[in-house]
């Protein structure tokens, strides 16, 4: 592999109005980077019907990508941290001691699992595999508990971040029906008693603006929570902030099969929210779920009902001023999307320029759309600079099992300009390449050239399927990228499996599912695939698939690997590792 020159590594902005962006060390000048502050301004639900226009209305800077050299990633100060942790020991929670989502209330930073990263990272296991080790030539072994490598960084406020939250409904006065309504919050510890937390200091403020008005309609109305005694009735709420608008995605979730059974009692619910906060509500759903398990949601489409507003909450595209996101309840959208975003800003950094990039578990393609558009805004940068440089990203192709992506990665489409998403169409028809062409070239041990060099059709796809059955319809074959964000549990085996296969230099790089006809067996799906961009939510799994890959024959080094508190205050980090093929 050709190892990407820290030139084209670019740095982040710290100008006026970002004031909550974080500095690097090395440089002040830099790429254009939409402060996740700027969304923030209309906090608190306040209705600023201008939405998108307010987005483009903001100074942003979109030629300024001539940035200093960075090394790898972005490199965050440790005074940013101190900062954040000074601010966070002002914020008193009232339902610190008794609520189960904070474990700390001051240095967010220093919770079990972040020190067990950053423990797990130096071991000798990890330091034998680490490019940085191999590139100075130290020892693998290191009398140091840690040594450096992982860095943390708390890419947001530390108060008022979450614009997601599901929350468990209780009748007020403990399991019987009563004209005092419901209190929504979280299980405590261990038990199924739930904790009311109006004023959660991690809330956006429209979630807390939302509960309340929840708590008062289902006194007014009278509507009773799920509890084993009655039929029908509330059992959870997700509540989901649109940030430019402040305005909350309601879904209620009902015991009941079926959306009739839900009436007079939803309806009159709804109407009452209605009146209570007239400017607060962007969508209202109804999800029936009379499940005897834990999941809060089931995917079928027909327990879903949409009672009013819009299908979809939108939000930026997180790399500059162009396109946007578009979720509906459906689909899988980050607690904190503030800290999300700069994630997203670094995983696009990652990727190299005219890459081609597919990516697994991508719910409605945020990393890989990201990738893509800041690729678009760089396009002069990189061209200046960066040898053979053809165009921004050749193609991304993203995959989820989630059927109901689909729809919110055409609507992320549909909000860019075309010549972003698709190449011209042409008159010839592309080449194709028979198994005949392919078993020649496989057994000669030669690079097939057959691949087209004038593109036509879309550079951004969606498949629905598992992260595995994408894999075997070819959905990585070319790509030299490949992105994960699995769920906490991780890879699955098969991906995993995949990976861990050594590189097969006879097997030749076609990018078109014509290898389908390859025997199985013969196919290694992921063997054009130089680097490896892993998102994790649940570090223990990460470890697990860490040690995993770097001890197999797939050839896979560690080069950098950052954590992220994306939830301030809980023992939670989020992770990016990036890992290069040899
Ligand atoms: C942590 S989310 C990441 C989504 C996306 N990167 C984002 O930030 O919005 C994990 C995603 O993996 C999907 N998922 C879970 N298990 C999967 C599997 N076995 N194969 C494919 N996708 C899966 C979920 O539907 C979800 O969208």
């Amino acid at each position: 592999f050709v190892s990407r020159p820290s030139h084209l590594l670019l740095t982040r902005q710290h100008d006026e109005g970002h004031s909550q962006c974080v500095r690097t060390k090395s440089s002040s000048s830099a790429v254009t980077f939409l402060s996740a502050v700027h969304r923030r301004k209309t906090k608190g639900g306040s209705t600023n019907k201008a939405g998108g226009g307010d987005r483009r209305r903001q100074k942003t800077n979109t030629n300024a990508s001539a940035g200093q050299p960075r090394p790898v990633l972005t490199i965050y100060e440790d005074e940013r941290n101190d900062e954040v942790n000074e601010k966070r020991k002002n914020i008193v929670c009232e339902h610190f001691d008794s609520c189960p989502g904070c474990v700390t209330n001051t240095n967010v930073g220093e919770t079990d699992i972040v020190r067990s990263a950053a423990r797990f990272f130096s071991s000798t296991s990890i330091r034998k595999n680490r490019l940085d080790v191999e590139r100075s030539g130290e020892d693998w072994v290191v009398e140091a508990e840690e040594d450096g490598f992982y860095e943390v960084v708390v890419p947001t406020e530390t108060s008022e971040w979450r614009t997601q939250a599901k929350l468990v409904a209780a009748s007020k006065s403990g399991g019987q029906w009563t004209k005092e309504g419901c209190i929504f919050g979280l299980y405590q510890r261990g038990t199924h008693n739930v904790i009311s937390i109006p004023n959660c200091k991690v809330h956006h403020p429209s979630i807390n603006r939302a509960i309340l008005a929840l708590e008062k309609a289902t006194a007014k109305t009278g509507t009773h929570a799920y509890s084993d005694e009655w039929t029908g009735g509330l059992r959870y709420v997700q509540l989901q902030v649109e940030r430019t608008t402040g305005k909350i995605c309601l879904t209620v979730v009902w015991n009941e099969s079926e959306l009739k059974e839900t009436h007079p009692y939803l309806s009159r619910l709804t109407k009452e929210l209605s009146k209570i906060e007239p400017d607060l509500w962007h969508s209202m759903w109804c999800h029936c779920n009379d499940g005897t398990g834990n999941n809060i949601f089931t995917r079928s489409p027909r327990n879903w009902h949409r009672l009013s507003g819009p299908e979809f909450v939108r939000e930026p595209i997180p790399v500059g001023d162009l396109g946007w996101l578009y979720f509906s309840p459906l689909a899988f959208r980050q607690g904190n999307i503030d800290g999300f975003d700069i994630i997203a800003n670094d995983v696009a950094r990652a990727v190299a320029p005219g890459s081609k990039v597919c990516e697994l578990y991508a719910g409605v393609g945020m990393l890989g759309l990201s990738a893509l558009i800041f690729h678009h805004n760089n396009h002069e940068y990189y061209r200046d600079r960066v040898e053979g440089y053809s165009e921004p990203l050749t193609w991304i192709r993203c995959s989820d099992e989630n059927p109901a992506n689909p729809r919110c990665f055409s609507a992320s489409l549909r909000s860019l300009p075309q010549k972003i998403t698709e190449y011209p169409r042409k008159e010839e028809e592309q080449k194709t390449v028979t198994l005949g062409d392919l078993m020649k070239t496989m057994e000669a041990g030669g690079d097939y050239e057959g691949e087209a060099a004038d593109r036509t059709g879309p550079k951004a796809s969606y498949m629905v399927a598992s992260a595995a059955e994408a894999l075997k319809a070819g959905q990585a074959l070319g790509a030299d990228i490949l992105i994960v964000d699995p769920p906490r549990k991780g890879l699955e085996d098969y991906v995993l499996d995949e990976l861990c296969k050594p590189f097969n230099p006879k097997q030749p790089c076609v990018e078109s599912s014509d290898m389908l006809t390859v025997p199985d067996h013969l196919v290694n799906w992921v063997n054009d695939v130089q680097t490896l961009i892993y998102v994790s939510c649940g570090f223990d799994a990460l470890a697990r698939d860490c040690e995993k890959l770097l001890s197999s024959g797939g050839g896979w080094k560690l080069e950098s690997a950052t954590g992220y508190i994306l939830f301030p205050g809980s023992n939670h980090v989020e992770t990016l590792c990036i890992f290069r093929r040899r």
